[in-house]
């Protein structure tokens, strides 16, 4: 079977228009008149993103917030939604239904349509189009780093790894970390602040390195990430302690939906974030302990295959 990645690079080969973006950005920037409409979609799988006994207003907060979270990375405000839906059991369909309504009213997003077909007993999978208006422009891309810039992340990482961990071990869901996993928060706030100042964003969803190193791609020059910078919750050290395996394993497995920017070293920074990294000549990712150079783990992130 074909990768993730080798299938985007078949698509690429076609995907001209400029609002594609090459096919290397969270989400489409549509040029209207004066307007600039951002549209992204991403896709929720049964057994791939949320268990068979997951909470089906978890899978609707999650399913919106993820693809909330590709809008915030360009600045933008969201405007509404459409839904692709696959009818199952009937019980989690109308539970579903009810998560969609409570979490689109928390962000003030409209449902405007979508498609909905028979899953035939078969696993479930789940899509979603967010389209949002560009608050800012230019709209920030993953493209525009610049050597000396300082790498930021918004929040902390690893809490949705810890969450998953202590959900499938069959603890009870509540608390700061099972809520990470369920109900990530996109920052939306905070991507429109940050908009007119940074050179380069996108969210985090499959792992702080390899987003920074799709971001290092995507900008044509390397980027240097500390691992002793990446911020934890209290939460996480106290369950997976603080150790290089634990920091890199939250620097690796994703669902994070954190923003990942880089700004220049003089910029003052209008949201709270953690320097976790710098822009650097050359490409591709380097990785820091403090004063040691750290070798790159086998696998960077999260990757479909
Ligand atoms: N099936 C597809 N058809 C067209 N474009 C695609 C397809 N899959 C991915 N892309 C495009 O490839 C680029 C990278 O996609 P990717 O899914 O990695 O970004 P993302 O949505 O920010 O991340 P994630 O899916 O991990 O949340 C985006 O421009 C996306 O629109
Ligand atoms: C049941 C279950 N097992 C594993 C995971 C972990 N996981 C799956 S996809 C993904 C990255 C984001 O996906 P995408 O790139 O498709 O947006 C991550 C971290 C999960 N969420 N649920
Ligand atoms: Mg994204």
């Amino acid at each position: 079977m074909t990768t993730e990645s080798a299938f985007i690079n078949i698509l690429r080969g076609f995907a001209k228009d400029p609002a594609a973006r090459g096919l290397l950005d969270d989400a489409a920037v549509v040029e209207i008149g004066d307007s600039c409409l951002i549209i992204t979609h991403d896709m929720m799988a049964e057994d791939v993103h949320f268990k068979s006994n997951a909470n089906p207003a978890d899978v609707a907060w999650k399913l919106v917030a993820s693809n909330l979270s590709d809008l915030a990375a360009k600045g933008a405000s969201p405007i509404g939604v459409l839904l692709g839906f696959m009818l199952g059991d009937d019980d989690w369909d109308r539970a579903f239904a009810a998560g969609l309504e409570k979490v689109l009213g928390h962000y003030g997003v409209a449902l405007l349509g979508g498609d909905t077909v028979s899953n035939r007993g078969d696993k479930r999978a789940l899509g979603l189009t967010a389209l949002g208006i560009a608050a800012n422009r230019p709209v920030p891309s993953r493209a525009g780093a610049q050597v000396g810039d300082i790498l930021y992340v918004t929040g902390t990482l690893g809490d949705a790894l810890a969450g998953f961990e202590l959900i499938d071990a069959g603890f009870d869901e509540v608390g700061p970390l099972a809520d990470a996993f369920n109900r990530p928060q996109a920052r939306l706030a905070e991507g429109q602040k940050l908009a007119p100042f940074v050179h380069a964003m996108m969210d985090i969803s499959d792992g702080l390195l390899i987003d920074a190193e799709r971001m290092a791609t995507a900008s044509r020059l390397g980027i240097e990430i500390d691992l002793a910078c990446i911020p934890l919750s209290p939460a996480y050290v106290s369950y997976r302690t603080d150790s290089l395996e634990s920091r890199m394993q939250a620097a690796s497995w994703g669902d994070d939906y954190e923003l990942l920017f880089c700004a220049p070293a003089d910029a003052r920074l209008n949201v709270d974030a953690t320097a976790v990294g710098r822009v650097i000549a050359g490409g591709g990712l380097t990785l820091r302990n403090g004063d040691e150079l750290v070798k790159l783990p086998p696998t960077l992130g999260y990757q479909h295959h």
